[in-house]
């Protein structure tokens, strides 16, 4: 008999999949005809057999994926007003852990649970302690990391249990899909941002007897993906703009879109929970003693992943504040605080993660709900 997934979910999917073959996502083709790419396909065969064997890689982002699916399927479902932050996040954490199999760096979650409300868009997670309760018109950014061996699944979607903001739901999730069909090998980024600026602007939406533009968020942006790095380098943003940088066979996009019904722009504000340690952390001699042992904990916890206050207290740190603002006055540790458009607004996200495979783009974190 074939075996289920319980509810909450707790069963590993290397039990649910014995073969070890994990489901392909949606399969786009490119757009531009792919003649001129066979010549040049040849030569990038012998380059491609030279790197890891990309099948391998594929099926780890695939088992990261289908974990994703199957968490935010019970999410959806179960998350509610009335339910703490805390509550909320314990519920996706503990799901990914169970059915990632967590297991050092080699298999678990892949940046903070993102948990951002209403004019926040991005990089809120509950710290402990925290007593906020999510409330019957709060628009809620659910965005889920899970990793397999450095391969991180990002993928985001938004809630609300009010039907006055569907409209910029709907924005957000076209303007989404508009740039993974876009995306391409040797599509370039200015010009991809055009097209998700587009579509997020042709909608509005009325709040309160007022109708509203739906604004794309002008400074936050989708981004490459590489091994345990959540930002590779490049920056897919949301408004046109003429950076020729193109995206290039073999890239992990995060391709993510956020609107507003605010300013557009977002800023900095509130307690920070999301941190990482830098990939070009310089060596410097740490003097504090409790910020040297501090480092070596997120070096063998976490290495180059995002992480946010509570993951370090699971890890058995207590008391770290001080040493943990020295690493990030030393530039070792990056801080990421809370970014928020104005008090009021209302900002939703989106978010798949792209494969740009030799011959198909394959939308690896694609579900039947987004
Ligand atoms: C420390 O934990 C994290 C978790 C995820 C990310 C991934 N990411 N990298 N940049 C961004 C993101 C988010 C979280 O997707 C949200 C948008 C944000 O865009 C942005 O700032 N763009 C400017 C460079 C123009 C980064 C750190
Ligand atoms: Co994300």
């Amino acid at each position: 008999s074939k075996l289920e997934q319980t509810e909450p979910p707790t069963i590993g999917l290397t039990k649910l999949f014995p073969d070890g073959n994990f489901p392909e996502g949606e399969l786009q083709e490119y757009k531009d005809d792919n003649s001129y790419r066979t010549n040049s396909e040849e030569k990038r065969y012998d380059e491609r057999m030279a790197m890891e064997d990309p099948e391998v890689t594929y099926n780890n982002i695939r088992r990261a994926a289908e974990v994703h699916r199957q968490v935010r399927k019970y999410a959806r479902k179960t998350i509610r007003p009335g339910m703490r932050m805390l509550e909320i996040a314990d519920l996706i954490e503990n799901g990914v852990r169970n059915l990632v199999e967590e297991n050092g760096l080699e298999s678990g979650i892949g940046f903070p649970t993102g948990l951002s409300l209403n004019h926040c868009a991005a990089h809120y997670s509950p710290n402990s302690g925290d007593t906020i309760v999510l409330g019957e018109k709060d628009v809620l950014k659910v965005d889920i990391g899970v990793h397999v061996k450095g391969r991180i699944c990002d993928s985001a979607f938004t809630l609300t249990f009010d039907p006055t903001y569907e409209k910029l739901l709907e924005a957000v999730k076209a303007a989404t899909d508009t740039g993974v069909r876009e995306a391409g090998i040797d599509v370039r980024l200015g010009e991809l941002a055009g097209y998700i600026q587009e579509t997020m602007e042709s909608y509005e939406v009325e709040v309160n007897g007022k109708v509203l533009p739906v604004k794309p968020i002008e400074n936050l942006s989708g981004h490459t993906i590489a091994p345990y790095q959540i930002h590779g380098g490049k920056s897919v943003l949301l408004v046109k703009n003429d950076d020729p940088t193109k995206m290039e066979e073999g890239e992990y996009f995060a391709i993510e879109t956020f609107g507003s019904t605010g300013r557009g722009k977002v800023i900095e504000q509130g307690e920070v929970s999301h941190y990482a340690r830098k990939v070009d952390a310089p060596h410097v001699p740490l003097r504090l003693t409790s910020a040297k042992a501090l480092l070596k904990s997120i070096n063998k916890n976490f290495g180059t992943l995002p992480w946010c206050r509570r993951y370090l207290e699971r890890a058995g740190e207590s008391k770290y504040l001080l040493a943990l603002n020295h690493l990030v006055s030393q530039g070792i540790v990056q801080d990421y605080p809370p970014l928020c458009d104005v008090r009021g607004s209302m900002t939703a996200q989106f978010e798949h993660t792209i494969l740009l495979r030799p011959t198909r783009k394959e939308v690896v974190s694609r579900g039947d709900d987004y």
